[in-house]
C-alpha cells in the first residue's frame, strides 16, 4: 500500500518568489521537486527533447559545447506563442514523468506533506498531481522588476513572458492558500512557518516544536 502523504503545488508567476518558499520550507524539514530543475534535464545533451530543439532550430539554438543555448531559446519562444507551444509538447510529459518518479520518492520517505513546485502547474496540468494549491502572490509591477533584475532579461521580455502565464487574478481563483509575497524575507518567513504548521494538521501530524 502507498502510504498517503500530503502533495502541496506551490505556483506564482516568474519571479513571484516560489524557490524562496520552497528553501524556507525546506528548513522545516520540507522536501520539495522544482520543475524549472526538472525542465532543464530533460534538455541534458543526450536527451531526446534538446535533439527534437536541435533539429528544429538547428545550430542557432546550441552552445560550441552542445549544450542549449537557453537565452536563444527563451528569445525565439516568448517572441511566438506558436513555437512556445511546440516547445512545451516536447518538453512537458517528460518533466510530468519525471516530477511523477519523484512524488513517488515522496511517498516513500518520512515527511508529512511536500511540495511540487512549478510556475506552469495549472497550466500544464501538473496541478492533477497534487492535494492542495499554494499561490505565491505579488503585484506584477514587482514581478517584473525582480525579474529583470535577476535575470539576464530586460523589462520587455519580462513583460512578455507574464504575458505568456495565467493572469494573476485567474491564478488566484485557483488557490486553495495564497502567501502574500509583497513584503520582505522575514514576512515570507513568518507566513511559510504558518502555512506549514497548518499543513502538518491537514497531514494528521502534531505542529513541529
Ligand atoms: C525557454 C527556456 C529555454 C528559457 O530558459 P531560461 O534559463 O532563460 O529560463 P528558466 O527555464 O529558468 O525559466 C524562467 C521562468 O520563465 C518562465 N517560463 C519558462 N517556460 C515557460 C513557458 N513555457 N510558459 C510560460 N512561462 C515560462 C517560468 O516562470 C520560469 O520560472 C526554458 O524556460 C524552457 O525550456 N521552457 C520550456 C519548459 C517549461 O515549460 N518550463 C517551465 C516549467 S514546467
Ligand atoms: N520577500 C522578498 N523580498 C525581497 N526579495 C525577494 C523576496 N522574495 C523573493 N525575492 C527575490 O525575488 C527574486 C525572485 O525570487 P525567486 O527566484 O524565489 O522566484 P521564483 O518564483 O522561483 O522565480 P522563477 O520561477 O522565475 O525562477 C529573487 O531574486 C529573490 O531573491
Amino acid at each position: 500500500m502507498t502510504a498517503h502523504i500530503l502533495i502541496i503545488g506551490v505556483t506564482g508567476g516568474i519571479a513571484s518568489g516560489k524557490s524562496t518558499v520552497a528553501r524556507a520550507f525546506a528548513r522545516h524539514d520540507v522536501p520539495w521537486v522544482d520543475a524549472d530543475d526538472v525542465a532543464r534535464e530533460v534538455v541534458e545533451p543526450g536527451e531526446p527533447a534538446l535533439a527534437a530543439i536541435a533539429t528544429r532550430y538547428g545550430e542557432r539554438v546550441l552552445r560550441a559545447d552542445g549544450r542549449l543555448d537557453r537565452r536563444a531559446l527563451r528569445d525565439i519562444v516568448f517572441a511566438d506563442p506558436a513555437e512556445r507551444r511546440w516547445l512545451e509538447s516536447v518538453t512537458h510529459p517528460r518533466i510530468r514523468e519525471r516530477l511523477l518518479e519523484h512524488l513517488a520518492a515522496f511517498r516513500r520517505g518520512p515527511a508529512p506533506y511536500a511540495l511540487l513546485v512549478s510556475p506552469l502547474l495549472l497550466e500544464s496540468g501538473q496541478h492533477e498531481l497534487v492535494d492542495r494549491i499554494l499561490v505565491i502572490d505579488v503585484p506584477e509591477a514587482l514581478q517584473v522588476r525582480r525579474t529583470a533584475s535577476r535575470d539576464d532579461v530586460d523589462e520587455a521580455q519580462a513583460r512578455a513572458i507574464v504575458a505568456a502565464q495565467m493572469p494573476r487574478a485567474t491564478r488566484l481563483a485557483r488557490a486553495d492558500d495564497v502567501l502574500d509575497n509583497d513584503g520582505d524575507e522575514a514576512a515570507l518567513e513568518a507566513r511559510v512557518a504558518d502555512l506549514d504548521r497548518r499543513y502538518r494538521a491537514l497531514a494528521g501530524l502534531p505542529p513541529a516544536p
